[in-house]
């Protein structure tokens, strides 16, 4: 920024209370964002920042009814006096939950639909609604119906929707939450060069701080507890313990060098994996620290759990979303199923659940056909925890939530009092016994759905995007905790774009591309394949990277040796 020019958005003493809430979620923010900046929000999960986005874009106080002080302008409106309607001409949003987006019955519909309000000739219309379909590699499913798309699609949908607007102010609440990490990397690339055409002002929030850091930012507000804790550039603030202090994952590359005793300064420019200046004796530390390390051990043999056999399916005739998919799951495993966007991830799932049918195949659950029992039975032996917490809660209440499936049953109310406390307790739900499902955050509301599922004591789970959403708090609550449950003999499957969950957790994937398995190996030996990686629309981890620059080989084994220690640090945190 050259000149000086007054903030676009302003926020002053500004404190904002839920009227379902007791006490404010925003206290005494005090903000100013300028034209053209990237500001990139982090904070733990239930800290605040949607409901900051929500105060930005109007959607607070209008349509959640709560009580404002202070002052909020944007682009030089009263924010917390206008509507949604009125500020939606100064700011555009992407929400964490494409499904709440959708407003037309198709997607070309959805993306036109800032411009049919502009009374744009026909011609010009579509022209851009193409452009913007293709800019996010959608332009292959117009004419298709939100039903029909997969999390990763509706996601791009919005994400062209909002290109399409002509506004001052783009907001990304959580845009990358559920897509492929190639894509994830694209849109990251993507919202830069929009801000960088355009000079819009930008401002992210997201979890996934190392993805969002591929491009620049120019601050990063990291806020605890519905205040500002720190504004700061990212290679000042990347150099404190302050993410870490506030349970926000740093970028891998940082911890690896972090656990090699490197000390980190905003000189030493740790914002990115490629600019971060490593001198002589920080090299011999890293060096000294991969040798340090023992050799991880073996894996055990187990016996088959769930058995899958040439399974073919297609929503439409004509039209394959899996082709010839053979694995087996062994009982005991943690496996990961990772690929891109519309893949088929979901849909297997689902015939596995017997929420679709196969075409053709075979499907064994400890050797017994799996395709003659309903989906009642499946559920007993299989729970599946689907990507959007919205598509599963139906019940007002949390504890009635995690209820259901055993007063369905016909339990005893005691028993189920005792099953879903300690459920609850299990999953960090138990403060919120007695909450609405609706007063929740995302984050929130997803271990909901994860204790739904585990309160029936299931011996496969299969949870698609188990942490999207998630802080790094959180994340390593659920993953130690579906650790924890995988070490008493349950087995778990987990869909997910998160690569750092697949090394961490997962000691195989399932890799899955255009409807097929094109791999099933290790999870370090995957994210060492480049063609594998290009093919699958994944992406490499930092990790590598960093060995690479080290002159660390193989590189595979920099990474293993990071997560052993990684698991040791963190199992003694927990
Ligand atoms: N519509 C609402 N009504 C009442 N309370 C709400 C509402 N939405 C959010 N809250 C409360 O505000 C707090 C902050 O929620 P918010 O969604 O802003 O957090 P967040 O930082 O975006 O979290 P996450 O990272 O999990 O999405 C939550 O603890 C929640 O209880
Ligand atoms: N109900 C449906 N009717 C028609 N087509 C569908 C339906 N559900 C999904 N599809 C299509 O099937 C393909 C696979 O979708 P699926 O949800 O299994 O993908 P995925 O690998 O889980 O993707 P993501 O990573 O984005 O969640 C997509 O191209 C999608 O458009």
């Amino acid at each position: 920024m050259t000149e000086k020019k007054s903030p676009i958005i302003s926020f002053k003493n500004f404190s904002f209370q839920y009227r379902a809430q007791k006490k404010p979620t925003l206290k005494e923010i005090n903000l100013d964002i300028y034209p053209g900046e990237r500001v990139l929000i982090a904070g733990p999960s239930g800290c605040g920042k949607s409901t900051l986005a929500g105060c930005i874009n109007g959607l607070n106080p209008f349509s959640n009814p709560g009580e404002c002080s202070g002052e909020l302008i944007v682009d030089g409106v009263d924010a917390p006096k206008s509507s949604i309607f009125q500020l939606s001409a100064h700011v555009g949003t992407v929400l964490q939950d494409p499904d709440g987006q959708f407003i037309g019955l198709t997607v070309g519909e959805d993306i036109a639909f800032a411009l049919e309000n502009s009374c744009m000739p026909q011609d010009e219309m579509h022209e851009i609604t193409r452009h913007a379909a293709e800019l996010v590699g959608i332009q292959d499913h117009l004419d298709y119906a939100p039903h029909e798309l997969s999390g990763g699609q509706k996601q791009r949908v919005s994400l062209a929707g909002v290109m399409v607007d002509q506004v001052k102010i783009l907001l990304f609440d959580e845009p990358l939450a559920n897509l492929d990490p190639a894509t994830g990397k694209q849109t990251i690339e993507l919202i830069d060069e929009i801000q960088e055409k355009t000079d819009t002002t930008v401002v992210i929030i997201e979890h996934r701080l190392e993805d969002v850091l591929w491009r620049d930012v120019d601050r990063i507000v990291l806020m605890g507890d519905g205040k500002i804790l720190a504004d700061l550039h990212p290679d000042e603030l990347l150099s404190t313990r302050l993410l870490e202090e506030n349970g926000i994952r740093e970028p891998l590359y940082l911890t690896a060098l972090r656990y090699a005793g490197v000390e980190l300064a905003p000189a030493k420019k740790p914002a990115h994996v490629d600019s971060v200046v490593i001198d002589k004796a920080d090299r011999k530390k890293m060096t000294d620290w991969f040798w340090s390390r023992p050799a991880a051990e073996a894996e055990k043999e187990h016996e088959p759990l769930l058995e899958v056999r040439n399974l073919t399916f297609g929503y439409e005739r004509g039209r394959q979303t899996l082709r010839d998919v053979s694995l087996t799951i062994q009982k005991g495993e943690m496996v990961s199923i990772v690929g891109k966007n519309g893949a088929g991830k979901s849909t297997f799932s689902k015939l596995v659940c017997g929420f679709e049918t196969p075409d053709s195949g075979e499907i064994l659950f400890q050797g017994r056909d799996l395709l003659q029992e309903n989906i009642r039975h499946r559920a007993k032996h299989i729970g599946y925890v689907m990507q959007n917490p919205n598509q599963m809660i139906s019940k007002t209440m949390i504890f009635d939530e995690v209820a259901l499936s055993l007063r369905n049953m016909g339990k005893s109310e005691e028993e189920i009092r005792e099953k879903v406390e300690e459920t609850l307790k299990v999953c960090g739900l138990f403060p919120f016994r007695n909450w609405p499902v609706s007063a929740l955050s995302f984050g929130q509301k997803k271990r909901v759905t994860i204790a739904s599922v585990l309160v029936q004591d299931p011996e496969l789970i299969i949870l698609d995007e188990p942490t999207a959403g998630q802080d790094f708090h959180h994340y390593t609550e659920i993953m130690e905790f579906l650790r924890g449950l995988n070490e008493k003999g349950v087995t778990v499957v987990m869909i997910t774009h998160d690569m750092h969950l697949m090394l961490e957790y997962t000691p195989r994937a399932l890799v899955f591309a255009d409807g097929r398995l094109i791999a099933d190996r290790s999870a370090a030996a995957v994210l060492c394949d480049p063609q594998l990686i290009r093919q699958a629309a994944l992406k490499e981890t930092s990790l590598f990277t960093l060995a690479n620059q080290l002159g660390i080989s193989p590189a595979e084994e920099f990474v293993q040796r990071f997560i052993e220690e990684d698991r040791e640090v963190r199992s003694h945190g927990c």
